[in-house]
């Protein structure tokens, strides 16, 4: 069971826009549930106007569509839905039908913790008409999240560069599915450990914490409450030391600290959650390594993202710990990633795939065609080159031509020798999933060796440069030829 249902204890066939419901009841009434088709997963603009885009939430997804049927009481609930004559809006043989239906989509897709760019299908979902359709809104509403707060905690990280960063952001998610899918977006990102104890007991991801500054109101001295504490937890001693004077608390912290070693344990830090960081670290450092704790933590928190880390560390706080909550679990600068859900194949009674688009004003949001995979290219130093999106059924000849997606007058041709890697992989045949190597701790180091090979230009965090996505010439062509088609039969129709 997934953890929406564990929470929950309910179906979640139901949780999905009224109109995939309509549409599929359409699809069921013309007879045209069982057409074969693809849809794919994909966001068109990078969040934070980053560099990179790390996949995450596939493994949920999956979960989720293995366990997906329509219950009796689900069944109960949709015959209760009336259209705008007061009658019910769909008749009971499709009721009956719906509460048959179990999900035997294939699915290939980029495994999690994968740097992802715009326009790649992160998910290609292939089956009939009507489970296609009907996944579209679950499968968007946990990888768009999960996908932005885990890219959002990579940036975290990679400005705290190699600290350690702890995720804090329950109180402050969005409603509870909010806090615990953060907490394993933000672990597969690169945080190493939560607060939050629902999800580190759902994905055994390893929970911290220090303790309050209500913990320090409760005694008359907050000399009293760090000794106390240390009585309690003498092995989980992280002291709040800003709740009346800082530079006093880190001077209280080091009396118990003292005592605490006398009876054979170590103080593990000090926590500094408000006041100037740099100024507060590099003085409470100054006091910790005289009074003889070198190694005592400094954990900063209050309201830090990517962008106060990278300045308090340039400018040399002696901070070794981040508490990052609300920035992190709410995406604040940013709050929801685009991605879509669109169809591009659907096969004739033939047997012969019919490519489709959909197009629009705005060229970046015509959508490519054909059921597509993304082929990434490597140096020699196995330091990724740039992506092109290819049609599996026309696979590329072995110099294919590139077209630049954003810039299409770009062209490139690529030789032989270079390595390459294609990215989606089969992760669930006749509706079960197929994928291996999926822990998060696998997740977590799969992110790690991707930003290992990803050049510093394209990943630094402010105005980095734009990875090179195209499309293989083949597919081009396709997609113009479509467009081409579509203004025709529109200049004809206006005629
Ligand atoms: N030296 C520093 N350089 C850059 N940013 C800092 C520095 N020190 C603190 N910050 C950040 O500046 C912001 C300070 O916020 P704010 O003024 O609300 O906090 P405060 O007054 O210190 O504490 P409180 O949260 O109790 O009000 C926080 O986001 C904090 O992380
Ligand atoms: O600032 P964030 O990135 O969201 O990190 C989480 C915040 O939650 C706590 O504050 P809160 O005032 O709720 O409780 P406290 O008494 O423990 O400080 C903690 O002290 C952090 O400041
Ligand atoms: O353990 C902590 O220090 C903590 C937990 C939640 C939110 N802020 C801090």
């Amino acid at each position: 069971m997934n953890h929406l249902q564990q929470l929950y204890g309910h179906s979640l066939a139901l949780l999905t826009d009224l109109y995939q419901l309509t549409m599929a009841y359409g699809y069921w009434k013309t007879g045209r549930q069982d057409q074969e088709v693809v849809f794919s997963l994909f966001f068109r603009k990078p969040p934070y106007q980053g560099g990179y885009t790390v996949s995450a939430g596939l493994n949920n997804a999956l979960e989720l569509i293995e366990q997906l049927h329509f219950t009796a009481d689900d069944i109960t609930y949709l015959a209760s839905i009336t259209g705008n004559d007061g009658k019910p809006l769909f008749e009971k043989d499709f009721l009956d039908y719906l509460h048959q239906l179990r999900f035997t989509c294939n699915i290939d897709a980029i495994p999690e913790g994968t740097l992802v760019f715009p326009h790649q299908p992160l998910l290609r979902v292939q089956g009939s008409l009507i489970q296609c359709q009907l996944l579209e809104t679950a499968l968007l509403t946990i990888v768009n999240y999960q996908t932005l707060i885990a890219t959002k905690a990579a940036r975290v990280c990679q400005a705290a560069a190699g600290d350690i960063v702890l995720e804090f952001g329950l109180r402050r998610a969005q409603g509870i599915d909010g806090g615990i899918s953060a907490s394993r977006a933000a672990y597969i990102g690169g945080c190493v450990g939560t607060s939050n104890v629902l999800a580190g007991k759902l994905y055994n991801i390893p929970v911290k914490g220090t303790h309050a500054h209500s913990w320090v109101m409760v005694f008359p001295e907050e000399l009293e409450a760090f000794q106390t504490y240390a009585d309690v937890l003498p092995n989980n001693c992280i002291f709040l030391v800003d709740t009346y004077d800082t530079l006093q608390g880190v001077q209280n912290a080091i009396q118990i600290g003292i005592k605490l070693r006398q009876q054979g344990h170590e103080m593990a830090g000090i926590r500094l959650d408000s006041g100037d960081l740099l100024s507060l670290s590099q003085h409470a450092r100054r006091l910790l390594d005289q009074a003889g704790f070198p190694d005592a933590l400094i954990v900063a928190s209050n309201d830090l993202d990517e962008y106060t880390i990278q300045d308090l560390k340039n400018r040399g706080a002696a901070i070794n710990a981040w508490g990052v909550g609300t920035k992190l679990v709410t995406s604040y600068d940013e709050p929801a990633l685009g991605g879509v859900y669109k169809l591009t194949a659907i096969k004739t009674p033939q047997g012969i795939w019919d490519y489709r688009i959909k197009v629009s004003e705005q060229t970046i949001k015509t959508t490519n065609p054909a059921i597509l995979q993304v082929r990434r290219f490597y140096n020699d130093q196995g330091f990724f080159l740039g992506d092109m999106l290819y049609d599996i059924l026309q696979p590329p000849t072995q110099t294919p031509v590139l077209v630049n997606i954003n810039d299409t007058q770009k062209l490139l041709k690529i030789s032989p020798e270079v390595a390459y890697e294609d990215l989606l992989v089969p992760v669930m045949r006749h509706g079960k999933a197929t994928i291996t190597d999926n822990t998060l701790e696998q997740i977590r180091q799969h992110l790690q060796q991707q930003l290992q090979r990803y050049p510093e230009n394209f990943k630094r965090l402010n105005n980095p440069d734009s990875y090179p996505v195209s499309l293989e010439g083949g597919v081009f062509l396709l997609k113009e030829h479509l467009i081409n088609q579509i203004k025709q039969s529109k200049t004809r129709y206006q005629m």
